[in-house]
């Protein structure tokens, strides 16, 4: 097929296309450096779906007893830390409410997400992929992560998911994710990390190059739009 009819029917038509010929064709027309296509990846927790909000609702139930950290004095990436700092054993704790069976389907959509994935996969020239980091505890996050990925978006959007522990490897043009220092074996990643704004990173300064999407209620579009025109990696 040439590349101008692969690039029509993976536009407004893409969907029109069997599963393994599609999958064939985004290879196809997203892999190179010098591609047409516009490739985001959004991270799950704390970006699409409701983790620290959904984290404490279920802490508080669990432990009423026990102290807890309020959304608004949440401090640095890891929950588990900050909880072990207000007292050693609250660390473990914390963990125990994300290995629970229903934490990671139970979560809610947080404001706009949903719809601006679904908006950015209709777009022309884009391919949208959620790219999100499960627990080594597998036996409900990983099923947890899809089912919740298929009653929010749909079974078709199945097709778009990355679970992977290392963010780094992964080739993309741009990284929506609420954590400030994705680190993995990649020194220099291919993506831009678009930092999303959440209640513990939103006190962090950031350098004069690195940029923030406040909520999706900010402007992502503008976001895609200066990606596609700083990597020109867009169809003529
Ligand atoms: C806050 C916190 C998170 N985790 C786990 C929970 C998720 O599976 C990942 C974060 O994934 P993301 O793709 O980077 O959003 O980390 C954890 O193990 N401990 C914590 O304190
Ligand atoms: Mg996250």
């Amino acid at each position: 097929m040439l590349p101008s009819t692969t690039a029509r029917l993976l536009g407004r038509g893409k969907t029109l296309l069997p599963d393994p010929f599609r999958r064939i064709c985004i290879n196809m027309s997203s892999s190179s450096a010098s591609g047409k296509r516009l490739r985001v990846l959004v991270d799950m927790d704390g970006v699409l779906a409701d983790f620290e909000g959904g984290f404490l609702k279920k802490y508080r139930a669990r432990y009423p007893d026990e102290p807890f950290v309020s959304l608004d004095d949440r401090r640095g990436f890891w929950v588990s830390m900050q909880y072990g700092q207000l007292r050693s054993d609250l660390c473990e704790k914390a963990i125990s409410i994300w290995e629970s069976k229903g934490f990671f389907m139970d979560l809610e959509p947080l404001p706009g997400g949903v719809e601006a994935v679904k908006e950015m996969a209709k777009m022309d020239d884009t391919d949208v992929f959620i790219c999100t980091s499960p627990i080594k505890h597998y036996k409900h996050c990983p099923y947890e992560k899809y089912a919740w990925v298929e009653k929010h978006l749909g079974h078709d959007f199945l097709e778009q998911v990355i679970l992977t522990r290392d963010k780094t490897l992964i080739a993309g043009d741009i990284l929506i994710d609420d954590k400030p220092d994705i680190q993995g074996v990649v020194p220099k990643p291919d993506w831009e990390h678009i930092l999303f704004t959440a209640c513990h990173n939103k006190h962090l300064s950031i350098s004069s190059s690195q940029r923030r999407l406040l909520s999706w209620m900010d402007d992502w579009r503008a976001v895609l739009d200066s990606k596609r025109q700083r990597g020109a990696p867009c169809l003529a």
